[in-house]
Formats: structure tokens, sequence, C-alpha cells
């Protein structure tokens, strides 16, 4: 047995994030750890390079290189959310009502960074309201985005059954509005997450009743690197950072049209014979999508850093 005083180098994985506390673990280890100086660019899923300083604590000295990056943003800074993840599922449910703009966000978000998105449609026992939320989660569907439907509560095993091959050898993270059901998911997907959230905020000093932290979940059981993320319910999905270019293409349903505007660097707002525009006049693409286009499309002009 090593001598837990003595400095070790270990490669660990970022497990969760509170302000510049960060939790890491290697190998069943978990290290509270800090970053040198006043970093604060790790996020959960990292894969850091560590010096340990006791038996629980640690530096980090490297960020390894990402796969993947999400990130939310507003007019002042990015705010990491997670690293080398391979996919990104949205939670929405019957009821309460989801907001289409916060899932557009999100779908957006994803394609900038690059990792696959679903959507799960939660809650599918509320059959009143069902008919009407099938309706709209189509219109993702319809995009390409793979539409699973379950009751957490009600058909629990269906869920796990439908869910957990998805999720098998990916590093998925789960977002979505408060109430939506995502914490009655991740607990049937990841045994004893509850427990494992009690022991991480202790780690982190969180205070008792705060999960407003983004934490990852291991699950080898599933396969050799599965992971699963579960972020703190938002309300808002800013995307301050995305560059123009990137906002066009992150429209999946642009690309068609991309490229045969009158305007080569046509913006697709009111610029005469806009391919996108005209595809929007003829119902081809979603007014509700072109709005949000137009207005990230804003908020891409209002950053101030
Ligand atoms: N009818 C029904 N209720 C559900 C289902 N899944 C979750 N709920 C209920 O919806 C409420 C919210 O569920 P949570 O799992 O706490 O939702 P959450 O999205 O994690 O919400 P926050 O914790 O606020 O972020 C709880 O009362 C759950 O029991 C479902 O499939 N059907
Ligand atoms: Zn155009």
């Amino acid at each position: 047995m090593n001598n837990p005083k003595l400095q070790q180098k270990l490669t660990a994985t970022i497990i969760a994030a509170h302000g510049r506390h960060y939790l890491a673990e290697a190998d069943g280890r978990k290290l509270q750890c800090v970053t040198r100086g006043k970093k604060t660019n790790v996020a959960v899923g990292d894969i850091v390079q560590i010096t340990t300083t006791s038996n629980d604590q640690g530096v980090i000295d490297k960020i390894e290189e990402r796969s993947t990056l999400l990130y939310r943003s507003d007019q002042y800074k990015s705010k990491l959310l997670a690293a080398n993840l391979t996919q990104l599922f949205i939670v929405v449910a019957t009821e309460p009502g989801f907001a289409d703009d916060l899932v557009s966000r999100s779908l957006v978000a994803a394609e900038a960074a690059g990792i696959k998105a679903h959507l799960i449609l939660n809650k599918t026992d509320v059959a009143a309201a069902l008919p009407r939320t099938r309706e709209r989660v189509a219109a993702y569907g319809s995009l390409g985005y793979p539409v699973h439907e379950v009751s957490a509560t009600a058909r629990p095993e269906e869920a796990v059954q439908i869910l957990q091959p998805l999720m098998a050898g990916q590093s998925s993270i789960l977002i979505g509005q408060s109430g939506m059901g995502k914490s009655s998911l991740i607990n049937l997907l990841v045994p004893d997450a509850d427990i494992a959230v009690r022991e991480i905020s202790a780690a982190l000093d969180t205070g008792k009743h705060t999960t407003t932290f983004t934490r990852l979940y291991q699950l080898p059981e599933l396969g050799a690197g599965t992971a699963i993320i579960d972020s703190p319910g938002f309300q808002e999905f800013g995307l301050y950072h995305l560059t123009e270019g990137m906002l066009e293409r992150a429209f999946v349903e642009f690309a068609p049209y991309l490229g045969h505007c009158k305007f080569y660097n046509c913006r697709h707002l009111i610029e005469p014979q806009c391919a996108v525009l005209e595809a929007v006049a003829e119902g081809k693409i979603a007014r509700m999508r072109h709005t949000l286009y137009g207005q990230l499309l804003h908020e891409s002009s209002q950053t101030l850093y």
C-alpha cells in the first residue's frame, strides 16, 4: 500500500463540479480536487491528470483533449455543462407542459457540439394530455431526432428496457425542465443514484439539500465507458457563444437550402430570394424554429466576452 501522504500522479474522471470544487474518480477512488491558479475550465466528464495531496484530495494538472464539449452561455460568459459526451437526451412530459424554446435550444447546442440528440417523452400514462404532446414532439421526430416514449412511474421496467440499451457504451447527459421526471428516470437507470448524490454532496460540501450540481455516474456494468450525467433542471439555455455559421448548420432542416440563397452571405432573416425564408413560407421549415434561429442570431451578436 502506498503512503497516502505521498504525491501520486493519477488519471481520473471529473464526476461532479460545484463552483471551483471538483470531485474526480480514479478506479473507484474519489478525490476532491482544485485547479491550479484560478482556472475554472474543468467540466464534468473531463479526463484529467491529478497529483494527489492526500488520500482523498488532489490538484488538477492537466485536462486531456476533449472529444466534445457542451456548453451554455449568457451575454457575459459561457458555462461548461459536460465534456466528452456522445449523446444528449432531452426529457419532456405530457404534464406539466414543456417549452419548445428550451427543447430547440438544447437541440441546437447538441448539434453545435457534435453530439447526437434524442427526446424522451415521459409520463405517457397521463392519457388526457398524450395526443397533443405526441403531436408537439413529433415535430422534432420529423427533424430526425429519435423520440422514446416512457412512463417512469407507471411502467418503470419498460422504461429501463427502452432506455438502457441506448445508454450502453455511451456517455449520455439527461437534461430537462423541472418536473419532467428526469430524476425519476435517473433513479431507474442508475441504481443507488441517491446514495451517490449524498456522497458527492458531502465531499463537495454543497449543503445538505443541494442537488444543483452536475454529476456523472459511471455504469461499467452496461459496457466500458458507459456514463450517465444528470444536470440540474434549467429554465434558460443561453447560446450566445454560437457563431452565425454554427447556427445555420445547427438547424438541421435548413441544410437542403443552404447555399441556394441569392446572396452567398445571406443571414436568412429579411434578404430577398432567400431559400430558407422561401422554405418557411412554404411550410417546409417550421416558423417557430426559424423565429428561434433569428433570436439566437441576435444573441450571438450580443456577447461581451
Ligand atoms: N404520472 C406520472 N408522473 C411521473 C412520471 N415520472 C415522474 N412523475 C412525477 O413527476 C414529478 C416530478 O418528477 P421528478 O422525477 O422529480 O422530476 P424532475 O424532472 O427531476 O424535476 P426536478 O427534480 O424538479 O428537476 C414527481 O411527482 C414524479 O412522481 C410518470 O411517468 N408519470
Ligand atoms: Zn438565406
